[in-house]
């Protein structure tokens, strides 16, 4: 089943030209926004996406670009919608996101609200083995390191389609997915200058067989990406608003 993947921003996480780097993935009829950081509202508004379009949020780890707009989807769906949409969580995040995330602004006593669950309908995910979000869209969540105990994930779409979210480099998992699991696209974050510490820089991704780069588009970029043309070997950089059919 063919996937379609739109980022409704591409930025690193402190760009003032790309919105938060979070994706729109289309499949089968459904939508399915991968990351909801602080410029997700404003990214879905100006593609005319309305909130109450989007059939589901999976999140990849707990900082405000990846997350920052859910506070609004929250409000906007008790409030505006009068419903609930699906929050997929990986385990390790649900308290996190929670306590050290969302509470402050959501938690609610005098109208019983009390956590997620009262504002999302919210979908653990609690395996690495591939689960299927809606019908024709599996995800696999591949752990990741990020920042130093904290968790983060990668996905696995479909077998297909790798999206990093933001991790540090790394190449023989990227490889192994190129030779062994017949991945055969990759999102990668792309740090431009190095070292990339807590993402993969440029310089690192330069490193993978030209194969694997032919099949790589950079994103989380920041506002410099435009003096790098040219410079990503055989990597291009994928660009905001634009829809990508990953067949
Ligand atoms: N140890 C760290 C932690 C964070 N950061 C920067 O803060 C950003 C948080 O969002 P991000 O998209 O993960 O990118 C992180 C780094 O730019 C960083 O540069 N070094
Ligand atoms: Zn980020
Ligand atoms: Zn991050």
């Amino acid at each position: 089943m063919s996937l379609q993947i739109q980022m409704i921003g591409t930025g690193s996480a402190f760009s003032k030209k790309y919105y938060n780097n979070n994706a729109l993935v289309y499949s089968n009829g459904f939508k399915l926004l991968v990351d909801c950081g602080s410029t997700a509202p404003r990214a879905l508004h100006e593609l005319k996406v309305p909130m109450d379009d989007i059939d589901g949020i999976l999140i990849t780890h707990i900082h405000a670009d990846h997350v920052g707009g859910l506070e609004e989807f929250a409000f906007r769906f008790k409030y505006t919608y009068q419903k609930q949409i699906k929050l997929f969580v990986p385990a390790p995040l649900l308290d996190s996101l929670w306590n050290h995330s969302l509470r402050g602004g959501l938690e609610n006593p005098s109208e019983g609200l009390h956590g997620l669950n009262d504002y999302f309908q919210v979908i653990a995910l609690r395996d690495t083995t591939p689960i299927q979000l809606f019908p024709g869209l599996r995800v696999q969540l591949i752990a990741t390191v990020h920042i130093p105990g904290k968790p983060s994930f990668a996905l696995l779409f479909n077998d297909k389609v790798f999206y990093s979210s933001d991790t540090v480099f790394d190449y023989s998992l990227l490889v192994r997915l190129y030779e062994t699991r017949q991945c055969e696209y990759f999102l990668h974050d792309c740090q431009l200058t190095s070292p990339g510490l807590v993402h993969a820089s440029l310089d690192d991704l330069l490193t993978l067989p030209e194969s694997v780069q032919q099949q790589l588009l950079l994103m989380h970029y920041d506002d410099t990406k435009d003096s790098y043309m040219g410079r990503t070997g055989n990597m291009n950089f994928i660009e905001q608003h634009r829809l990508y059919d990953f067949p």
